[in-house]
């Protein structure tokens, strides 16, 4: 298997918290890897230090073959990483189609002129009817439930035909159909070869979707392995337990 991703000794600390000490992991090209720790353990430090939302005290990432020690957002999503976050960032006062066409990402479109923007619409309304969203196609963002606009955001950072998406808390706060909505998803794009990192504390979700699944506590990788591994871990149960 191939490293797609790898995270190597990463640190951040907020002025006396030591959010993220040493961290170090890999997520494997075609896997749906689960990184999961009790609260507060540097789980969505570590995403953002990935995808350059944060800079790291210590630490690089490599994606793809190429390292970076000052991950730049733009560029590392124009090259195939992408991310959704706890709270979705779609664009309230655009309508959903817009959203997606928006996350195509192209910097040239105005060169390209209206045949890209003719198959960034196409494309997005290929989304939008997979994602059972085509009916709120031209409904602004902002009226869509908690649950569609997280399912809006999933459905946008595709459109840049990511090779890796990192899914910060996918299901929380939603309900029970929608949890199901969200895993029939990821399972389907991984098909397609789309790996993915997933944040998440739905742990009957995390057991039956992931593999493997990398464990964090106080912002150390303190175990990795299968979700039957990880679950009879007499580290990983001190760590929740004691939390
Ligand atoms: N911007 C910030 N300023 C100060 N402290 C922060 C900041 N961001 C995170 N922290 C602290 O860093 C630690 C790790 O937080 P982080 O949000 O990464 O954990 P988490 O594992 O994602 O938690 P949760 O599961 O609750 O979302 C926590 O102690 C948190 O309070």
């Amino acid at each position: 298997m191939t490293v797609l991703l790898e995270v190597r000794s990463f640190s951040k600390g907020f002025g006396g918290v030591r959010a993220v000490q040493g961290c170090s992991f890999a997520v494997e090209e075609g896997s749906v890897t689960a990184l999961i720790g009790p609260n507060g353990s540097g789980k969505t430090t570590v995403f953002n230090m990935i995808t350059g939302y944060l800079g790291a005290d210590a630490g690089s990432v490599r994606f793809a073959g190429t390292e970076y020690r000052k991950p730049d957002p733009a560029l590392l999503y124009r090259r195939g990483l992408t991310r959704t976050f706890q709270q979705a960032r779609i664009f309230g006062s655009l309508s959903v189609r817009e959203n997606l066409v928006a996350a195509a990402g192209h910097r040239w479109t105005g060169l390209l002129g209206p045949r890209a923007a003719r198959a960034d619409r196409a494309r997005a309304d290929e989304l939008l009817e997979d994602f059972g969203l085509a009916a709120k196609a031209d409904v602004k963002a902002a009226d869509l439930s908690y649950g569609q606009r997280k399912l809006c955001e999933f459905a946008a950072v595709l459109m840049a035909n990511p090779r890796l998406v990192l899914l910060d808390e996918p299901t929380a706060g939603v309900n029970p159909v929608m949890i199901e909505t969200m895993e029939r998803h990821v399972r389907a794009r991984n098909a397609q070869g789309v790996t993915f990192l997933v944040v998440e504390h739905d742990m009957p979700l995390v057991m039956r979707l992931c593999d493997p699944v990398i464990v964090l506590d106080r912002g150390r990788t303190i175990a990795t392995g299968t979700p039957a591994e990880i679950q009879t871990d007499a580290r990983v149960l001190d760590a929740y337990l004691g939390d």
